[in-house]
This record gives C-alpha cells, structure tokens and sequence, in this order.
C-alpha cells in the first residue's frame, strides 16, 4: 500500500451501454470522475449525453457493463451474463447522495421556494424541521435569492428558478451534483447568474458532472471534459486541451459549429 492514500473515484464507468429498442445510445462508456473533479459533457444533440447521467442516477438502468456510484457501492455490475440491479432501497438510498438539476427547474409550483428546498430533507431524510430551514435559508443566501424565501416558483425569472433548484439539490446534502444542461432553457441574459452559482459551487471542491453546451464554463470551470459523438467518448482530457487543441478531427469539427 502507497503511503498517501488515493480517493477512491465518485463514478467509474466500464463499457456501460444502453439502447432504446434497436437505437444503442451508448456504446460501451470507459469514464472516472474522481471526488471534488469537475467534469463537462459536451457533444452533438442525442449523442448520449443525458442518457449517461440518468444512468447514474438510476434514472436508467443501462443494459451492460459496470457502473459504480460512490465510493465503494456497486451500481450495477455485470456477471457473466447476468445483471446485478441495485434493490429499490439501495437506489433511493444512493439517489440521496446524488443531486440532479434538469433543464426545467421542476420545482413544485405550489410550494414556496423554502418549502421547496426543506420538502425533501424531511420528507425523505427525516431530518428535524429546524435544522433542514436553517440550512435551506442558508442556501438560499448562498444562491443569491435569500428575499425570495417565501415566494413561489410562478413569480420567479427562469434563472432565479434554476438557482432555487441547485439550492434545493444542495439541501439534500449530496456528495455529487449531475446537471443536465442547465441553463439551456434560460433567457441570455439569466445564463451569467445560474453559471455563477455553479462556479462557485464547483470551488467548494463539490464533484460535479454537467452536460453543457456552454463551451466557456466548461473551458473556464471544468477540470476536464468529455466530448461524446454517437454513443462514444471521442475524446476526453483536460478541459483546456480539449477545447482549446483537440485532437480529434470530430471534436473540432463540433467546437467550430457551436462557437
Ligand atoms: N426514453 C427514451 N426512449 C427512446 N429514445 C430515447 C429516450 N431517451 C433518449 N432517447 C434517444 O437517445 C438518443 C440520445 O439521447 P440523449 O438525450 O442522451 O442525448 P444528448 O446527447 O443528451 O442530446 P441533447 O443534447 O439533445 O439532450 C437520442 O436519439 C434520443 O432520442
């Protein structure tokens, strides 16, 4: 054993795929995202994106291969030929640890923004009343909308939505935060404040996976970054040299189009 202890990754995946029907929409995904890594998945529409995140949060179950979620738990493994599944339970328990912010904020319209964030923590936690709104009222300062405790979702920006939504996964007190393209149903202008928060979140060392089609956050905030084309990893490394001299005529090909 080495003297300095290694992190054990926060999700490997080992040649996972996935079909719809006849579609295979991944087709055998090799990834680590290593504790407190930040990593940006960017790549065509229906590339596969999405489908690999909803696998990991057991959204899907991918149909081969092996994919671990947290340090030390199985997600779901093949053995010869059969497929291991994680129990109901199992899945729940694992879903507490994993924070998921979608497109649209999907934040339930007939609460208030404070009943939005502490549902969860006591509903499903257990966690005491007091303790769960003194940290959501803390989130909610942290993500800039403090005076918005008592509104609801309908008198809110898009972007001030979706700022409650990343405070309402961080309530649950996750130890990896998964974000399917964010601000892509944002107004221009309200993208700047949602990637702000994002930001700073990635340097609170929180682990992060974010499919994006934000090529300058990626640049800018991730530590690496994945560029899937048809079901595949073309090309992953450090986000700058992904971005910025990619290696793969496909990934150029891509960066040129979106920028
Ligand atoms: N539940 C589903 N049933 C059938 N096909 C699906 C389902 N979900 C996704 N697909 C298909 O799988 C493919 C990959 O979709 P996915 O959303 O993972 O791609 P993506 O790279 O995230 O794209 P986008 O950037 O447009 O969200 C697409 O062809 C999509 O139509």
């Amino acid at each position: 054993m080495s003297a300095t202890a290694v992190a054990a990754p926060k999700v490997r995946a080992a040649g996972v795929r996935k079909s719809y029907g006849n579609l295979e929409v991944l087709k055998g995904i090799d990834l680590t995202v290593d504790q407190g890594e930040v990593l940006c998945l960017i790549g065509p529409s229906g590339s596969g994106k999405s489908t690999f995140l909803r696998c990991i949060n057991h959204l899907e179950a991918i149909d081969s291969g092996r994919l671990w979620v947290g340090d030390t738990t199985v997600g779901y493994e093949q053995r010869g030929n059969k497929l291991y599944e994680l129990s109901d339970k199992e899945i729940c328990r694992q879903r507490t640890e994993v924070g998921m912010v979608f497109q649209h904020f999907n934040l339930f319209p007939h609460m208030t923004v404070l009943e939005n964030l502490m549902e969860a923590p006591i509903r499903v936690l257990k966690q005491p009343r007091r303790q769960v709104r003194e940290r959501a009222l803390g989130l909610l300062a942290q993500v800039g909308l403090a005076e918005k405790a008592g509104s609801y979702p309908k008198s809110l920006s898009g972007g001030q939505q979706q700022r409650v939504a990343i405070a309402r996964a961080l309530c649950m007190q996750p130890s990896l935060m998964l974000f399917d393209e964010p601000t892509s149903a944002l107004d221009p202008e309200l993208v700047g404040d949602v990637l702000a928060v994002m930001r700073n979140l990635a340097e609170t060392g929180m682990t992060m996976i974010v499919v994006t089609h934000e090529i300058g956050f990626a640049r800018d905030v991730a530590d690496r970054v994945a560029f899937f084309d048809g079901g595949q990893i073309v090309e992953v490394g450090p986000a700058a040299d992904v971005i910025t001299h990619p290696q793969q005529q496909r990934t150029r090909e891509f960066l040129a189009a979106v920028r």
